[in-house]
């Protein structure tokens, strides 16, 4: 009787693993039929193991990264596949397959940034988050980088900045451009983040040991949430990052205390918020630098614009509000072409959490999708003569507006929350430098890998515009 029994639940569990076993093969041969009548995108996938790794990181090595990209759209379409760092990819260079990845309508993409990448994001980065956290915390962070109260705050402390850092380079002395705009946004970028401004915990923050860096947010955080009673909707004069996270409740419009973010995931966002903030701001900027020295008519359309903004203030004894420098229409244009040319985002990584298709591609569970803004932003298809810096291209697209074929910013989901803070800093420092001193550029080179950077730091030899 016993031995029946057991053979019994023996064979019970053999047939349930069998229709297990069938069901997902059934499942897995539905996928199959369906990526043969979609199709994966064409392209190779290169050697076992390594793909087509050496090629994407030898043209990452040129002046002109952009090439492995075009190489496969002209044997394989706009998008294709190919094995990079380590896993399937699907390349796009299409406007409107990029726009449908980063707009991520169904939840399918998640961010899958190759590993050398994501060491630098930290654990609790945004840039790694996706679902309800990340909307919750991409929320708080957009509110607050819009806040008009924030610009205001933001724009006197950017021009103190860049007015110091001006005043101190010397008529005939070699500015080494890059280093002088890490050290102005660095400033900038910790203001606003924490209200930490130049003297005291500063110096902590200038070293950039990590551990020490988050024990001292830490600390500013616990002190901000000890001295302001944010739950009871208390005012809390600092109007900063953690400020703004300390406030976060959710959706819930009854919050209480747990609901509230708390202490060491505020203080990790902070630190690592720095990531995107910190190095991208001042290449902008360095690069514009670069860009106007090879194209003196452009320099000068710039600077007419600017001194006609400075005699305006001079004669009128206004102060600057933001508004004055993000309504001059040539430096928005000035600042949209040395983004498009820049591209020190170059590209989005995303993968598929199951199978996508997307405009007649069919993109496979588990493989990642590599949105290109590069090979949008460097076609000629799309931008003529793309590799001449142009401003006046702006003036009829309209500078500043990001549309499918211009994403320095990205897009949808996870739009840069730092876009107008970027623009302001990059704004304020071409007005204040241009009105300023004329310069004469060094030869230096655009290097590209695995970050975009100048070798040189781009030395410039300055004297006074009068
Ligand atoms: C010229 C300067 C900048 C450029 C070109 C830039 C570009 C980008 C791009 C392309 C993304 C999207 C990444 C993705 O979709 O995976 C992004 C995200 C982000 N950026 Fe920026 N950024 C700049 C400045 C800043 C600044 C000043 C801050 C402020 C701290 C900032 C904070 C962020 C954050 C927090 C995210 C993550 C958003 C999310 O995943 O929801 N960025 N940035």
């Amino acid at each position: 009787m016993e031995c029946g029994a057991g053979w019994w639940i023996l064979m019970c569990f053999m047939a349930s693993i069998l229709i297990s076993g069938l069901s997902r093969y059934r499942e897995y041969k539905r996928r199959e039929r369906e990526r043969e009548r979609w199709g994966v995108p064409r392209g190779s996938l290169g050697w076992p193991f390594i793909g087509e790794t050496l090629d994407f990181i030898a043209a990452a090595y040129t002046s002109r990264p952009v090439s492995f990209m075009e190489k496969r759209k002209s044997l394989y379409g706009n998008v294709f596949k190919t094995h990079l760092l380590g896993k399937p990819v699907i390349v796009s260079t299409e406007p409107e397959v990029n726009r449908m990845v980063l707009h991520n309508h169904g939840n399918v993409f998640v961010p899958s940034y190759p590993k050398s990448i994501t060491e630098l994001f930290g654990e609790t980065s945004i840039l790694k988050m996706h679902g309800t956290m990340h909307k919750r915390l991409h929320a708080s962070i957009a509110r607050f980088f819009k806040s008009p109260l924030l610009k205001a705050r933001l724009t006197t402390h950017i021009q103190n900045s860049v007015q110091s850092s001006l005043a101190s380079w010397r008529p005939g002395q070699l500015v080494l451009i890059q280093d002088q705009t890490k050290q102005i946004t660095f400033e900038i970028l910790v203001e606003a983040l924490m209200s930490v401004g130049p003297g005291g915990r500063y110096g902590v923050l200038e070293k950039r040991a990590k551990a020490r860096l988050l024990r001292m947010t830490r600390k500013i955080v616990e002190e901000r949430r000890l001295s302001t009673n944010y739950f009871k909707g208390e005012e809390d004069n600092h109007n900063d990052a953690i400020d703004a996270l300390l406030r976060d409740s959710g959706d819930a419009a009854d919050a209480n205390e747990n609901q509230r973010l708390p202490s060491d995931f505020i203080s990790g966002n902070i630190i690592e918020m720095m990531v995107p903030g910190e190095d991208s701001v001042p290449m902008a900027m360095t690069l514009a630098v670069k860009f106007l020295s090879d194209n003196p008519v452009a320099l000068k359309q710039l600077q007419e614009e600017c001194l006609e903004l400075k005699k305006r203030k001079v004669e009128s004894g206004d102060y600057y509000v933001w508004t004055d420098y993000m309504s001059l229409p040539f430096t928005q244009n000035v600042i949209s072409e040395t983004l498009r040319m820049a591209n020190i985002i170059n590209a989005v990584w995303r993968e598929a959490t199951e199978d996508v298709k997307v405009k007649g591609y069919l993109i496979p569970k588990g493989w990642s999708v590599l949105a290109s803004f590069t090979a949008i932003h460097m076609d000629d298809q799309i931008y003529e003569n793309p590799y001449h810096f142009d401003p006046w291209r702006w003036e009829k697209k309209g500078a500043g507006a990001c549309s499918i074929t211009f994403t320095p910013f990205g897009g949808g989901q996870r739009l840069c929350p730092g876009l107008e803070l970027a623009r302001l800093e990059i704004s304020i420092f071409l007005h204040h430098l241009v009105t300023t001193y004329r310069w004469v550029a060094e030869k230096d080179e655009v290097l590209y890998f695995p970050t975009v950077k100048m070798k040189r730091q781009l030395p410039i030899i300055v004297s006074p515009l009068i």
